[in-house]
């Protein structure tokens, strides 16, 4: 496959200190990163076609083993590898649609760095690209019973093709009308606790003696259907968000009064005595550190309900005439159809993706702009201006 063979010779030149016997065939690719060689081929199993990595120590020759965290791309018609800022692979996957033609292999990330330090081995991370920014989640955070869960209702009765709410996953018991999948998604401590080592999630903490995680999953489904993702955590949570990669606005509601708070919280009636004991030792430190430490773009006081839900809307740009308009990802028509080839230059990667085929010669040129990435493992890789250029233009053809 051409495009594979021109990866080969732009990553493979002259870096090869001893004699590797590496074996490519036309599904494989090899990127050189600093002394490692990173190999991204199908997975040996037939019936799996999910993307594998192998990674070769140039100073000794050894294959070694990687924990290989985030979801993988199905790869099954081919793929071109090209090393982007250094610390990632953009990988291309052939004939594939506009909404998952771009996967990245991160390397040499910030996360990358922090999973290495943690599980104290080699790590490496898959994260889907996404063309453009999308709308940064929304995080709700908030003492036990102070509305944040009336809030989100109003605001995604409203405008139902906008939001998108993001379903943690807990330990706790689920109450009388919570439905598994919809409220939470209910699990066991084990099982959790399993998930979260393997890098699944994008936050997790230990809330009212209970175990609570933001699934990265669970935020990438309300992306994918074109929806502004709102989380629904506590302050531990919105800390862990506001540290790892994904770019968000931070929100704390805060009560009139201790007293009306602990009123609605026993008014609702869905926690034993002890809990609410529990929840309201808890929210007085929650107060302390969501009204002072800085973590919030924005404090909301949910006195009078209607009145809060206003001012929310306000904040979110709601109160102009957008009403039902549905956020719609800016996606080119950027289809990878037959072979391509890369080649880079600074941060650009162009692609040319076509067929040569006698008396049918066509030829697409794609342009990726790898220059403001956003985000990344372990969610979404955003800030990814992928588009079509008129070779007519030359290298710097505009983008829209
Ligand atoms: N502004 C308000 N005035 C009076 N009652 C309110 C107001 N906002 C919410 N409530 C009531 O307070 C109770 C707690 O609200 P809600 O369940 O939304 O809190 P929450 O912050 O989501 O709690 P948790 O963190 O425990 O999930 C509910 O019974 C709700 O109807
Ligand atoms: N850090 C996280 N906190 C979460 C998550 N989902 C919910 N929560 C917070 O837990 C408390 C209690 O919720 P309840 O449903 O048991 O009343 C509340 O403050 C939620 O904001 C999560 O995924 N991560």
């Amino acid at each position: 496959m051409g495009e594979i063979q021109e990866t080969l010779v732009e990553d493979l030149q002259g870096n090869l200190p001893i004699e590797l016997d590496l074996k490519l065939t036309g599904y494989q690719t090899a990127t050189t990163v600093g002394g490692k060689i990173y190999l991204i081929e199908k997975s040996d199993d037939e019936s799996n076609l999910t993307a594998c990595v192998k990674i070769l120590d140039k100073s000794n020759g050894q294959w070694g083993d990687a924990t290989v965290l985030g979801t993988k791309p199905a790869i099954c018609k081919g793929h071109s590898a090209v090393l982007v800022n250094n610390d990632r692979i953009l990988v291309l996957k052939k004939d594939s649609t506009p909404d998952d033609c771009t996967w990245f292999l991160e390397v040499d990330t910030p996360f990358i760095r922090e999973q290495k330090k943690i599980l104290d081995t080699e790590v490496v991370a898959w994260s889907k690209g996404v063309n453009g920014d999308g709308p940064k989640p929304i995080v709700i955070s908030g003492p036990s019973g102070v509305g944040k869960g009336t809030l989100i209702t109003k605001l995604m009765t409203e405008f139902p093709s906008m939001f998108g709410f993001s379903v943690s996953h807990t330990t706790r018991a689920p109450r009388n009308k919570e439905k598994n999948g919809i409220h939470y998604h209910f699990t066991e401590r084990m099982a959790m606790e399993k998930d979260i080592r393997d890098g699944k999630f994008l936050e997790s903490a230990s809330v009212h003696g209970n175990l609570y995680g933001t699934s990265v999953e669970a935020v990438d489904v309300v992306s994918d259907a074109g929806k502004r993702c709102i989380l629904d955590i506590d302050v531990q949570g919105a800390r862990l968000v506001r540290a790892n990669s994904l770019e968000a606005i931070f929100i704390f509601i805060c009560p009139p009064s201790f007293e009306e708070l602990e009123q609605r919280l026993r008014a609702r009636g869905t926690e034993t005595e002890e809990q609410v004991q529990k929840r309201l030792r808890n929210a007085r430190a929650e107060l302390g550190e969501g009204k002072s430490s800085g973590l919030f773009d924005h404090i909301l006081v949910n006195d009078d309900l209607e009145k809060c839900y206003e001012s929310l809307k306000e904040l979110l740009g709601l109160k102009q005439s957008t009403e039902g308009i549905p956020y719609k990802p800016s996606l080119e028509d950027c289809h990878l159809n037959g072979s391509h080839s890369i080649s880079k230059t600074d941060q650009k990667v162009l692609i040319r993706c076509g067929t040569m085929e006698l008396g049918k010669a066509s030829k697409k040129l794609f342009m990726i702009d790898a220059s403001s990435l956003k985000g990344g493992a372990p969610g979404r890789t955003r800030g990814l201006n992928m588009y079509a250029i008129d070779p007519s233009n030359g290298l710097n053809g505009s983008n829209r």
